[in-house]
């Protein structure tokens, strides 16, 4: 998630434009979001999304059906392929990133024709490495889905030197030392590929 482009996100109001809370966009109810997620305002100055009950590592939270194709990337968007990418006009679309997330989200791209199959564009799951706690934030590494982020910013996911990737980007700036920590879905991998010759991930 990040950029300049033009946010397709009808209500969506980008978080660095003003100082203070916003209330967020979207109701949780949306999609069912409530039965495992709740808001709050960080820390950090920010919206996010805490875990409403404790689920075990790897567990499914939610698939993504509740999205917008959007001809490219903005600071709101996730990218689904090499080519394509949407917003998430939900609850999704204000889970932060941190460089020890405490979800993947896998996506799956569309088709030839533009089209996501069963109207499911990705699945939300906890990481594989540990569990999520009630209350905990739920965040995702940001390069795991986007390769050039337009919009980068200073990560304050409070992670420490040297595991705090610093300033988030997208994965085409991250070496595959630091790439090889995350779960990266398959656009990634194969652009970090192409980007190292053929001798990536
Ligand atoms: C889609 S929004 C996420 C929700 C956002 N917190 C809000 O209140 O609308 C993505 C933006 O949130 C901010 N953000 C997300 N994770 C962050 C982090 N770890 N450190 C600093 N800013 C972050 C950045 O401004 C980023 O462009």
């Amino acid at each position: 998630m990040s950029g300049l482009g033009t946010n397709e996100n009808p209500g969506l109001i980008d978080p660095t434009t003003i100082s203070g809370p916003i209330p967020p966009a979207f109701p949780l109810t949306a999609g069912n979001l409530d039965k495992v997620m709740k808001y709050r305002y960080n820390s950090s100055g920010q919206n996010s999304v805490i875990a409403r009950e404790r689920l075990p590592r790897g567990s499914h939270i939610c698939f993504i059906d509740t999205f917008t194709p959007t001809p490219e990337s903005t600071w709101s968007s996730i990218q689904t392929s090499k080519t394509s990418h949407i917003e998430v006009p939900s609850g999704l679309v204000y889970i932060n990133h941190s460089c020890s997330p405490s979800i993947d989200i896998e996506v799956y791209p569309p088709n030839t024709d533009g089209i996501y199959p069963n109207g499911i564009c990705g699945e939300l799951r906890v990481v594989a490495d540990r569990d999520l706690e009630a209350g905990e934030e739920l965040t995702f590494f940001y390069p795991s889905t986007e390769y050039i982020s337009p919009r980068p910013f200073d990560c304050l996911c409070g992670t420490g030197d040297g595991f705090c990737i610093g300033r988030q980007e997208g994965a085409h700036f991250l070496e595959v030392a630091v790439l090889g920590r995350y779960f990266l879905n398959r656009h990634i991998k194969e652009l970090i590929a192409e980007r190292d010759g053929g001798h990536g991930q």
